[in-house]
């Protein structure tokens, strides 16, 4: 083909006809595969965004402000809301999603982290051969560029790492923000004083107990590094196109033994015409947990049910589409801190020293502002915080009969990986991380809770789908929530962060049986956004939406590269998991195209 040079952005008048790959969705995901895609310059690739590039304010770079929190509810974010959930006696969450060039890695919480071995070991164990964390290691590695702390902060704060469990060539840089609130000195002691160990660096599969997390950070520029880079690193290529401020409506399909995507439909946006574009080789979808389920339901593929009753034709029917919906649950536990003069909190109550350390900030990149979330984390095993045993807890067999029987059958086999694990050292139950603000969040992070994604129209543009997280819908999740909150009051028991003079606020004193404590917890917890499962990799009869190579079954080009794709929720963050998923994806795209190159070339 010979391809024109344009700008990158292209408008729709001026994209080609067709492209070998058409990746919907510029996000975290997406931006990765079309740059690896792209760097064959014999294969076109057109990358469909619906949001805009950022404006590259403080917003979006600073990690103090760039917490995510500023663009909630902007035009840089979806503005999406659950439906009321039941368990939490029908409050509604809001649930922010990015809108952008870059998608919700330009507006995360900079947390860097792999989880545990055992984590990624437990989705080869469900039935996927090949996805362990041996296998993924090098593509965490390869989508990582990681600086170590200055021997000072090393020094001072006993950072500890492992340089040969990192990467130095990828496009996102991992560092350490080069200012850490003091009083961290007191949770680290606190928690070695109860027994917690410090792992030497999670990046090598042992993300357990306490330990330093970077974040996406330039060690440089002391901004944030985000899935931009990606197409920054990809800008100048030719064969490079993305369309921006655009929306997917639909894959457009025709049926021969298996699915083929023809052509994409997209629409820049509701009321306008919709147009097309050819799919040469595959469609990449990459529009993350929420919208790749809506995409491909009404695309009609999806549960044959829920396609039916909106009257959507059914193309394959796949019920594990929209599924299998998990995140970690957030619970905020706040203190106020009697004897603390430097802390976050100064940041909002002091404008004179918020104005201080924003010029430092903009003169030297140094201080506060350098520093976006938690870089300690605690990941504690059931067994840490609670002596009863998960079986305990297990909901009879007989409530999901409500499930369809391949779904029912998926969630009994993770309930089983999940339970035997949980009863090991090896898999964390719960987080706990000390924000210098004042406070300690609380997660559980291998919930048994499932929520859905389902798309209530047939129309992608006229509504956002239903969501409903469902989350603490597990009676295991509220007990290993209930009993981590326990346990924070153990760890603000102790001497070192007694000198702090810490008082509980929230839930405060008037939470102390087990009925109150999760009163409060199912009214003031919200959530990490760390959502996946939705297009979970998986055998086809256990639910599954796309095999080992990420091809979404019953279809021969439509592949999901993003964060829906996990089968069961890593105890980490999720994007340096996203990451590698991507990176995976893109040789897995590479080596199939090179497969049927060398088959068509064969007399
Ligand atoms: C507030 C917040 C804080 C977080 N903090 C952290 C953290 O500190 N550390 C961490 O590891 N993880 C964090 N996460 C999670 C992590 O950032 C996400 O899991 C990850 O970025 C998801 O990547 P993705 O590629 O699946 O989706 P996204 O990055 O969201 O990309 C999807 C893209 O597809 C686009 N899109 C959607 N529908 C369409 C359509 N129909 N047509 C065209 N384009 C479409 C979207 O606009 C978006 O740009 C956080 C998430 C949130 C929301």
């Amino acid at each position: 083909t010979s391809i024109p040079l344009v700008p990158r952005f292209v408008s729709p008048d001026e994209i080609l006809a067709e492209y070998d790959y058409v990746v919907i969705g510029g996000g975290t995901s997406g931006l990765a595969v079309a740059n690896r895609l792209s760097e064959d310059s014999s294969k076109t690739v057109l990358v469909i965004e619906s949001g805009p590039m950022d404006d590259g304010s403080d917003s979006f770079k600073i990690p103090y402000l760039g917490r995510g929190y500023l663009n909630f509810g902007t035009k840089y974010d979806w503005n999406v809301t659950t439906v009321p959930t039941e368990s939490l006696g029908n409050r509604t969450i809001i649930m922010p999603q990015a809108r952008v060039l870059g998608g919700t890695s330009s507006i995360n919480g900079m947390q860097f982290a792999r989880g545990a071995a055992s984590d990624y070991d437990a989705w080869e164990e469900l039935g996927n051969e090949g996805w362990n964390f041996k296998s993924l290691d090098k593509y965490f590695k390869k989508s990582e560029n990681f600086t170590a702390p200055s021997e000072k902060l090393a020094e001072e704060f006993g950072i500890t790492y492992d340089k040969s469990a990192h990467g130095y060539t990828g496009y996102i840089h991992s560092s350490f923000p080069r200012f850490l609130w003091p009083l961290l000195k007191n949770w680290i002691g606190s928690l070695k004083s109860l027994g917690h160990t410090v792992s030497q660096d999670p990046a090598s599969g042992g993300a357990l107990q306490l330990f330093w997390s970077p974040n996406s950070l330039n060690p440089d520029m002391q901004t944030r590094s985000f899935a931009r880079e990606y197409y920054d690193g990809a800008q100048d290529r030719a064969n490079f196109h993305v369309l921006v401020d655009t929306t997917v409506t639909k894959l457009v399909t025709s049926r021969g033994d298996k699915v083929k995507v023809d052509a994409v439909e997209f629409s820049r946006s509701a009321g306008t015409s919709e147009k097309r574009v050819k799919v040469k080789k595959e469609a990449v979808l990459a529009a993350g947990s929420i919208f790749s389920p809506q995409i491909l339901q009404v695309s009609g593929i999806g549960p044959a049910s829920l396609l039916k009753s909106l009257g959507i034709e059914v193309v394959v029917d796949l019920p594990g589409v929209g599924a299998n919906l998990q995140g970690h649950v957030y619970i905020p536990v706040i203190y106020q801190m009697a004897n603390v003069s430097l802390a976050a909190a100064n940041l909002t109550t002091n404008a004179t020293f918020y104005n201080e350390m924003y010029e430092l900030y903009k003169a030297k990149q140094d201080g506060p502002f350098t520093n976006g979330g938690p870089n300690v984390v605690a990941m504690l095993p059931l067994s840490d915080i609670t002596p009863d045993s998960p079986e305990t807890f297990q909901t009879p067999s007989e409530s999901l009969s409500h499930l369809e029987p391949s779904i029912s059958k998926g969630y009994q086999s993770q309930l089983k990986i999940l339970l035997n694990r949980l009863r090991t050292k090896h898999m964390a139950a719960t987080e706990l991380l000390w924000l210098s603000e004042g406070g300690i969040i609380i997660s559980t992070m291998h919930p048994l809770s499932r929520g859905s994604i389902k798309t209530t129209s047939p129309a992608l543009l006229s509504k956002i789908p239903a969501i409903s997280t469902n989350y603490l819908s597990h009676p295991l999740d509220t007990k290993i929530a209930i009993e981590t909150l326990k346990y924070t009051r153990k760890i603000t028991a102790t001497a070192e962060m007694q000198e702090l003079g810490l008082v509980e606020v929230l839930p405060g004193a008037s939470a102390n049986t087990n009925e109150q404590i999760e009163k409060a917890i199912k009214d003031g917890s919200g959530w990490m956004y760390h959502m996946v499962g939705t297009c979970a990799m998986m055998p086809r009869d256990l639910g599954g939406v796309v095999d080992v190579e990420l091809r979404v079954y019953g279809t021969r080009n439509l592949r999901v590269v993003d964060a829906s794709v996990q089968p069961l929720i890593p105890a980490a963050h999720v994007q340096a998991t996203v990451y590698a998923i991507a990176e995976k994806a893109a040789d897995m795209i590479k080596a199939g195209s090179l497969w049927r190159e060398y088959y068509n070339s064969m007399p």
